[in-house]
């Protein structure tokens, strides 16, 4: 077993270096950097298309980068041990768009799956550990039997989270975590949320198109744009810069509702 890499506050827990991404001729990061610090709450902004999920995939491994570097936890990825890969995978939770539930699972099973497959705990163990992630995300016990189509979008992203915490991650991928949610089912997950980095000292990387949630949760906002992270900062230094895509983005009409109800 290879020793854990610790990361200490100050410790970059993602570092993206140059990244290049391309489908064939077609472009999509270029000289792209971006460093995430440990307990950051980041949210990633940019037009449609400008490749958030790109560079999610291409931080998590889904896609492989055609040029750059990319570090997990003080990892590179291309560099990494079979071991240190499965370390890294253990360290890491994913909530994708679409919850990715298994259809034909309860609620219990979906959350208890990670368990199941990377640990040899014993199932009473999994079965309790899994029941924790579940009230920890706010949804009661009768729904632990119950099955992805039972439920309603709000809840089955609670349990999209539930399963990404199952094995107690340092740092949790989101990509547009309120989507297709009400505003107040929104809200609340936005809490959820925040209440869970700052009590488990989680690193979130949260793709978003919810203007709310960055006023609300986020310690910094990285925005893509012109295939780069273009500024990465406060929302309210956002509200100041020249970028154009930045002004119209935080100072039209849906960027001033946001802040003024924040404020
Ligand atoms: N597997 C793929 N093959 C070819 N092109 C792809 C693939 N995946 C993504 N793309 C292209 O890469 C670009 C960036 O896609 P991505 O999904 O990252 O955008 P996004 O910023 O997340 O968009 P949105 O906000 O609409 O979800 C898009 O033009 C998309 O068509």
């Amino acid at each position: 077993m290879t020793p854990r890499q610790e990361t200490s506050k100050r410790d970059n827990v993602i570092e993206v270096r140059g990244l290049l991404s391309q489908f064939g001729d077609r472009v999509i990061h270029q000289d792209l950097d971006l460093d995430v610090r440990r307990g950051e709450v980041l949210g990633v902004v940019g037009g449609s298309g400008t490749g958030k999920t790109v560079l999610l995939n291409s931080i998590i491994g889904l896609k492989q980068p055609e040029g750059g570097t990319v570090k997990l936890f003080g990892y590179d990825r291309d560099a990494m041990t079979k071991a240190e890969a499965a370390e890294v995978e253990r360290r890491t939770g994913v909530l994708f768009q679409q919850g990715a539930l298994f259809s034909s699972l309860t609620v219990l099973d979906n959350v208890a799956s990670p368990l199941v497959e990377h640990t040899n705990l014993p199932r009473n163990t999994i079965r309790e550990l899994a029941e924790m992630k579940i009230a920890m995300v706010g949804l009661k016990p009768e729904a632990l039997y119950l099955k992805p189509a039972e439920l309603s979008g709000g809840m089955r992203k609670r349990v999209g989270l539930a399963r990404a915490l199952a094995l107690d991650p340092e740092l949790i991928f989101l990509d547009e975590p309120t989507a297709g949610l009400d505003p107040i089912g929104a809200a609340a997950f936005d809490q959820l949320i925040r209440d869970l980095s700052d009590d488990l000292d989680l690193t979130v990387f949260m793709i978003t198109h919810d203007l709310d949630s960055l006023y609300a949760i986020c310690d910094e906002v990285a925005v893509l744009a012109d295939k780069h992270v273009v500024e990465k900062a406060t929302v309210q230094e956002l509200e100041r810069s020249d970028h154009p895509w930045i002004k119209e983005y935080f100072l039209g009409p849906r960027g001033r509702a946001a802040h003024q109800s924040a404020a």
